[in-house]
């Protein structure tokens, strides 16, 4: 068994490379060459990537893709989207595509809304906790002042602050839960140190309140952190035309590819089983942008999915209907984003991302991440309830084969020629090769 190693984050990056070659590996110089090749050429470059997390030792290349056509409530966009994924990014594509000829596709943020908490303990009355959070609520925001003067210059700060008895879920426990309008940054940290403060202030205003006995003046604080889950950071996407222009398909008609279609959204509305499945679909699209975009695609998975399930059980996030005639097809859904702050102005690749979407601000980003999400999830149920989803995805997936069996360039060919008109699947692709190379 490997021994422990103390004092590993003081050692340089070589000497940390060096340290992991001759531990974990049989070939220590094969090792460090693969860890070694993916280092920027540009010293300054490769710092500046270093320098985002801890313990860096090389970088982790993902496929930066886009996805042309969106066109979003009349303004054509290109999508960044940064994903491992085969089919993805085609299937985005070809969603833009399909619904840039019938009017793409309709946004609209509902609220901008973030919510942050301070957690705490108090063994005492509850009114008279009540009583004392009234008279020093003032002092929340006004101890927070030099915290917040910027973000109201820009529109934003604390929205309001109440309190929150939990003690019948826990035994003396009481929230301060706060509200942020935070603009363009996703705001983690500012509204982390606001809560903070809140704690702070909580903590000495208690202990000066005269009313209280000596044990209800000794508030604990457990924790003051913002919530992922943010159902009032809401972006509605939508798309819709007549049932006559949804797309002749030599499969279906339109009339059965709509109403399959409506069903297999309500089957993902009561299933959760497939539930899961339908949402991770959307968050295919959802998190390539949110990667591509540099924002944290943890904080958005851990909120919508937690949206997903705000009605007792886990559920579709998208649905769809057909009356009088005309298709619809939506999704409302959280996303806290931001387009300043954290990495957005740091990372090259993300500043890319974000100029080729023309510089959107938080808001105009929601709605764009909230379309590819839906794009993506239209074009899996479209596979899904016609072909059937390996014909598409494993059609993408052959150049991974491919590269896994090390074929030459002619090979390549003759798998892509034969692959054209016949069922892709690895074992198939295996044979075919095996049958090119006897
Ligand atoms: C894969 C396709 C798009 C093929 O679809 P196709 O009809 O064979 O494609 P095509 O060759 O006729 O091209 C049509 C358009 O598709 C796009 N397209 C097509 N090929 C490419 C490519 N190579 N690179 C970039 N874009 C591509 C592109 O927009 C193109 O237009 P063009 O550019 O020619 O004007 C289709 O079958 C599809 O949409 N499949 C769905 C794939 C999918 O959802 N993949 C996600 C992975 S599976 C999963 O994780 C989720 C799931 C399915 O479980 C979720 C759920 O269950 O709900
Ligand atoms: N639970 C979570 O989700 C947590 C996430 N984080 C991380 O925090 C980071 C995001 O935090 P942020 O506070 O957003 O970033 P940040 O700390 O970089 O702050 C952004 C700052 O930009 C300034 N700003 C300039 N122009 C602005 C505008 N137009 N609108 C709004 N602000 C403007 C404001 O001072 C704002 O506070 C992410 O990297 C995230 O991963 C950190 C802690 C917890």
């Amino acid at each position: 068994m490997t021994k422990a190693i103390a004092g590993f984050s003081k050692l340089s990056k070589e000497e940390k490379i060096n340290w992991i070659v001759n531990t974990h590996f049989t070939n220590p110089e094969t090792a460090k060459q693969v860890i070694t090749q993916y280092w920027n050429s540009d010293e300054a470059l490769q710092k500046l990537h270093d320098e985002f997390i801890e313990n860096t030792i090389s970088n982790f290349y993902m496929p930066l893709g886009v996805a042309p056509n969106f066109l979003i409530n009349g303004k054509n966009v290109t999508i960044p989207m940064a994903i491992e994924e085969s089919s993805v990014v085609a299937a985005a594509s070809k969603a833009a595509k399909f619904w840039s000829n019938r009017g793409g596709f309709k946004t609209t943020v509902i609220s901008t809304e973030k919510i942050g908490q301070v957690h705490f303990i108090y063994k005492g009355a509850a009114d008279k906790l009540e009583a004392f959070f009234q008279t020093i609520k003032p002092k929340f925001f006004s101890e927070t002042e030099s915290i917040t003067k910027n973000m109201q210059k820009r529109g934003g700060g604390i929205i309001n602050i109440s309190l929150r008895d939990k003690t019948g879920e826990l035994e003396n426990y009481y929230q301060l839960h706060a509200t942020f309008n935070t603009k363009d940054s996703m705001g983690a940290n500012f509204i982390n140190s606001c809560l903070e403060q809140f704690a702070k202030t909580l903590k000495e205003q208690a202990l000066q309140y005269e009313a209280f006995s000596e044990m209800e003046k000794q508030i604990q604080v457990v924790m003051s952190i913002l919530s992922n889950y943010v159902p009032n950071c809401l972006v509605r996407a939508e798309v819709s035309c007549p049932v006559a222009d949804l797309k002749e398909d030599k499969h279906i008609s339109q009339e059965e590819f709509a109403e399959k279609f409506v069903r297999a959204v309500q089957i993902a509305e009561i299933e959760p089983y497939r539930a899961v499945t339908h949402n991770k679909g959307i968050m295919n699209g959802i998190d390539a942008v949110v990667i591509a975009t540099g924002n944290d695609f943890r904080a958005v998975e851990a909120g919508v999915h937690a949206f997903a399930s705000r009605n007792g059980k886990y559920s579709s996030l998208s649905h769809a209907k057909v009356e009088n005639g005309i298709f619809t097809f939506w999704m409302e859904i959280p996303l806290a984003l931001g387009t300043v702050g954290g990495l957005t102005g740091l990372h090259p690749l993300v500043k890319t991302a974000l100029e080729m979407l023309e510089h959107p601000s938080a808001e105009e980003l929601m709605q764009i991440v909230a379309v590819a999400g839906l794009a993506q999830n239209f074009a899996a149920l479209r596979s899904l309830t016609t072909t059937g989803i390996q014909q598409g995805h494993m059609k993408m997936h052959l150049m991974n084969i491919l590269n896994q069996f090390q074929a030459t360039e002619t090979e390549r060919l003759q798998v892509t020629a034969h692959f054209e008109h016949n069922t892709v699947s690895h074992s198939a692709v295996v044979d075919y090769l095996a049958s090119l190379r006897k």
